[in-house]
């Protein structure tokens, strides 16, 4: 039996901006059950501390899944633009930028800083879902790659809703604590009109347009499935894997 797909037609840009909006709406990580548990204060403190922990890793692989789209975009224009996303990450000097102000969470949190920058505690598919998107970005056509990075359309509101939450549910939470959260609330904007932007100008056929929704769900699949292993491996009892962050011991 043969089956036939419908041919997609071409989209304006508003209705693929449309399109894109509804993945979101539909996939985005902050519907997930675990963020919903960790904004209502419904977590222990080692759950925090793990989603911290794993995180860290998604955090310290995004300056060099930029890095690598860097070197492949072929303007000027282009290269500032996106380094400038290396540098909010990076920083410009030490102490200061993303990674370093999320070490201060898991700081905070009572990890230590050791153990959690040499990623021995790690879940699998932490590893896995963080690899795979900075493989995506390396190998996909740079306006898939950038389509990728349109999550951070969404992030604003799920950041928000997460540091007035865990500031009011947990009493181990300070301002400080989730000072790395306050400065993404102006750059992911920024970030992603560009994006949103350049994506809206490329995407010229239905085969581009097509490419560059799943590439966004692909995004929104890496995000959900590092909440699933924190899910199944810090909420369920007894399903720790070997090997990885155990509160008990490393906290
Ligand atoms: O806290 C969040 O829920 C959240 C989500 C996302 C995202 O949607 O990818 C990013 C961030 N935070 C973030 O802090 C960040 O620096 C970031 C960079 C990117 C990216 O794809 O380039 N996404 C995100």
């Amino acid at each position: 039996m043969s089956t036939t797909t419908a041919p997609t037609r071409l989209l304006s840009p508003d209705e693929l901006e449309a399109a894109l909006r509804a993945i979101g709406a539909e996939r985005y990580h902050n519907l997930h059950p675990f963020h919903r548990a960790l904004h209502d204060g419904k977590l222990h403190k080692a759950q925090v501390q793990a989603w911290a922990l794993n995180r860290y890793y998604y955090q310290a692989r995004i300056p060099a899944k930029d890095a690598t789209l860097l070197a492949r975009l072929p303007t000027t224009e282009l290269r500032r633009e996106w380094r400038r996303r290396v540098e909010d990450h990076d920083g410009t000097s030490p102490e200061t930028g993303g990674i370093a102000r999320w070490l201060k969470l898991t700081d905070g949190l009572g990890l230590d800083r050791a153990y959690v920058e040499s990623l021995e505690g790690l879940l699998p598919t932490t590893r896995f879902a963080v690899d795979a998107y900075v493989h995506f970005v390396g190998e996909r056509p740079i306006l898939e790659a950038i389509a990728s990075s349109l999550t951070e359309l969404f992030s604003p509101t799920i950041i928000s809703e997460r540091v007035s939450g865990m500031l009011r549910n947990y009493n181990f939470i300070t301002e400080e604590t989730l000072a790395y959260f306050k400065p993404r609330l102006t750059q992911a904007p920024q970030d992603s009109a560009f994006a949103l932007a350049y994506v809206k100008e490329h995407a010229r056929t239905p085969e581009q347009q097509q490419a560059v929704l799943a590439a966004l769900r692909f995004k929104c699949d890496v995000l959900w499935s590092m909440l699933d292993a924190l899910d199944y491996s810090y909420v369920l009892p007894g399903r720790i894997p070997p090997g990885a962050f155990r509160p008990d011991t490393t906290a």
